[in-house]
């Protein structure tokens, strides 16, 4: 009944309808455990596979008509309003996603975590980015020990830190003021506090955060900028990832080559987990922020990663709302009836959307410009945590899991994709930056809200015709509706609000991980990456140093190696290229110089028929 193949949102209209909805409920079986380890081998699976052949009779119009049905998928929180009545799903629908969450043990996966028990079980490790957000007086155990109290020193330390370079009280080796701060990381030391600082902006910026190694974004984040007066502030997990690395070295050069060796320590900081390497590299440990391996990159919002920026531009009271925010939703998230409970909501949709209806991609747009950031960092948050092909165990999956998140804010989007719109949609209903633009947000708003309506109504022949659009016209303006969507509504954008979001979308992910019985917490996939990179590393190095031919590679790798080799004799990136009377940067020169290679990467992801 599917077409074989994924990625397209017009699957769900081509699809062919089966059996009615109380038909289905009629046959829905009691729940027993799964018997090859699979959730998909469980009869709560199993009924959903059942029940989704009588969705495809139902089309949104009919099903926004009923009102207690709609009513029942409206949940408040805390001031957030989750309004799923788009979803292609039926209270029915709901009562066998529960079924499937209490199969997978959602609650109990739950507990776990809070409890800091080894679930990233590849790499075993706890999962505790919520203990980054517990207030000073909660206890989360971790290895025996009480994490909290030393989440809470490095709070501490930042507020510390962060009020003395916002009062001018650290000074630079020459005696200057700070004036700049250049945030060097990568993944997830780049995306979540990019995401959270940028949401947050007010338009006075200290702080600038530089992630690619690409020698043009390098003299971009310096351009202007004196490194008298510049803090730099290198973020990163492992402290070995290469491109941060890199650049962290380039800015030592930079600042060594006007303040000296000895003035590193009142010019560049560090947030990292090893804070051996952090020595080695030249640092004092003392101006180190430390955080925990039980914080994965892509969870450390929350840890000095996103804290740090943050207080140094907004100041450490933003950053106590921010957790008291995000800590609401991980109370919510612990406590609350799986039936009431946001996330676990959000998370079963997504189970229904990916892995019944079959639908993987999913558009993210904020109806707020200061969320342009959102879409980028929930690309990682989810694809890197749920892009898995085996089960916990290592069993291949037998089912599809893990979505294509893309998106923009709205109405920038509308402009662009939105032919493809397909599942979430946030708005903040209040503005917070209000210029005078009352009128401008009511404008944003209108289109908020007449987006989920034309996606879910479409249009029929019969209206068009009484718009009287001409016949040859009608079938470019006809549009079948029944694409899902949710609404998730923020009384105003805050700090607090934006910690509540990032939670909520971080246990989304969460929840559709320990429904699928995969583990969203390791990232071998860009391990392997890495690892193939430093081989190539390798062999540039014996092409340039000895002169020795590039062997190993397939016909294509040597040709473009070869070719990107000879085109590098042109290259001369040096420090005198990057700099003139130390802090001017040539970008004309640089961008000259960079050979640029791109590729364009064909996804494609199969999707078999059900048998
Ligand atoms: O913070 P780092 O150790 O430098 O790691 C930065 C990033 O490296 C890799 O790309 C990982 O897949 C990401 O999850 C991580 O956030």
């Amino acid at each position: 009944m599917f077409r074989k193949e994924g990625l397209t949102l017009y699957s769900l209209l081509q699809v062919k309808s089966g059996g009615n909805i109380h038909a289905c409920m009629q046959a829905c079986r009691p729940c027993s455990s799964p018997a090859t380890g699979l959730i998909s081998s469980s009869i709560a699976w199993r009924n959903l596979r059942e029940h989704v052949d009588g969705i495809f009779d139902l089309h949104l119009k009919d099903l926004l008509q009923d009102e207690r049905r709609c009513r029942d998928m409206i949940k408040e929180y805390d001031g957030i309003v989750l309004d799923y009545s788009r979803q292609r799903a039926t209270s029915c629908t709901f009562k066998f996603l529960l079924a499937l969450a209490k199969e997978a043990g959602v609650k109990e996966k739950i507990d776990m975590m809070f409890e800091g028990k080894h679930i990233n079980k590849t790499e075993d490790r706890a999962v505790l980015h919520v203990a980054l957000r517990a207030p000073r007086t909660e206890k989360i155990v971790c290895d025996g020990k009480n994490v909290v109290p030393d989440v809470w020193d490095v709070l501490d330390k930042i507020k510390c830190f962060s009020e003395r370079v916002r009062s001018g009280s650290w000074v630079g080796q020459t005696g200057k003021v700070l004036k700049d701060v250049v945030a060097i990381g990568i993944g997830g030391s780049y995306l979540g506090p990019l995401f959270a600082y940028t949401a947050l902006q007010t338009g006075a910026e200290l702080v600038q955060l530089l992630a690619n190694v690409d020698p043009i974004d390098v003299a971009i984040a310096l351009n202007g900028l004196c490194p008298e007066t510049t803090l730099v502030v290198i973020v990163s997990k492992t402290f070995t990832t290469q491109e941060t690395m890199l650049n962290a070295k380039t800015m030592r050069t930079w600042l060594i080559a006007s303040v000296g060796k000895e003035g590193i320590a009142k010019h560049m900081v560090a947030v990292s987990t090893n804070l051996k390497l952090v020595k080695e590299f030249g640092l004092d440990p003392d101006n180190a922020f430390a955080f925990w391996d039980w914080v994965g990159g892509r969870y450390s919002v929350c840890s000095a990663v996103g804290l740090l920026p943050l207080a140094i531009q907004y100041g450490f009271n933003k950053v106590n709302q921010f957790l008291e925010g995000a800590w609401s939703i991980d109370s919510h998230f612990r406590c609350a009836p799986l039936e009431d409970n946001i996330p676990v909501i959000l998370g079963l949709i997504s189970i229904w959307n990916v892995s019944f209806l079959r639908c993987p991609a999913r558009a993210i747009l904020p109806y707020s410009q200061a969320l342009q950031k959102l879409a980028p960092h929930i690309q990682q948050v989810s694809m890197e945590s749920n892009g898995k092909g085996v089960s916990m165990d290592g069993r291949p999956l037998d089912f599809h899991a893990g979505e294509i998140d893309f998106g923009e804010p709205g109405t920038n989007g509308q402009h662009s994709f939105y032919q493809l719109i397909h599942q979430v949609i946030t708005a903040v209903y209040s503005p917070t930056h209000v210029c005078e633009p009352i009128s401008n947000h009511d404008e944003l708003m209108c289109n908020f809200f007449a987006q989920p309506d034309a996606l879910a109504y479409g249009k029929t022949w019969e209206q068009a015709k009484a718009e009287g659009i001409s016949d040859d016209l009608i079938p470019h303006k006809i549009f079948t509706g029944n694409r899902p969507s949710l609404n998730i509504l923020l009384p105003t954008l805050d700090a607090y609000t934006l910690g509540q979001l990032l939670a909520l979308y971080e246990h989304r992910v969460v929840v559709q991980g320990f429904i699928w019985g995969i583990n969203s917490f390791d990232q071998w996939g860009v391990e392997l990456g890495k690892s193939l990179a430093g081989k190539v590393r390798l062999s540039m190095n014996s092409v340039r140093m000895k002169g020795e031919e590039l062997k190993g590679y397939n016909y294509s790798t040597t040709y473009l190696l070869n070719r990107y080799l000879k085109g590098k004799t042109l290259y001369k990136f040096h420090k005198s290229m990057l700099l003139d009377g130390k802090d001017k940067v040539h970008l004309r020169d640089i961008r000259q110089l960079v050979l640029l290679f791109f590729f364009d990467l064909i996804y494609h992801m199969t999707i078999t028929s059900y048998t």
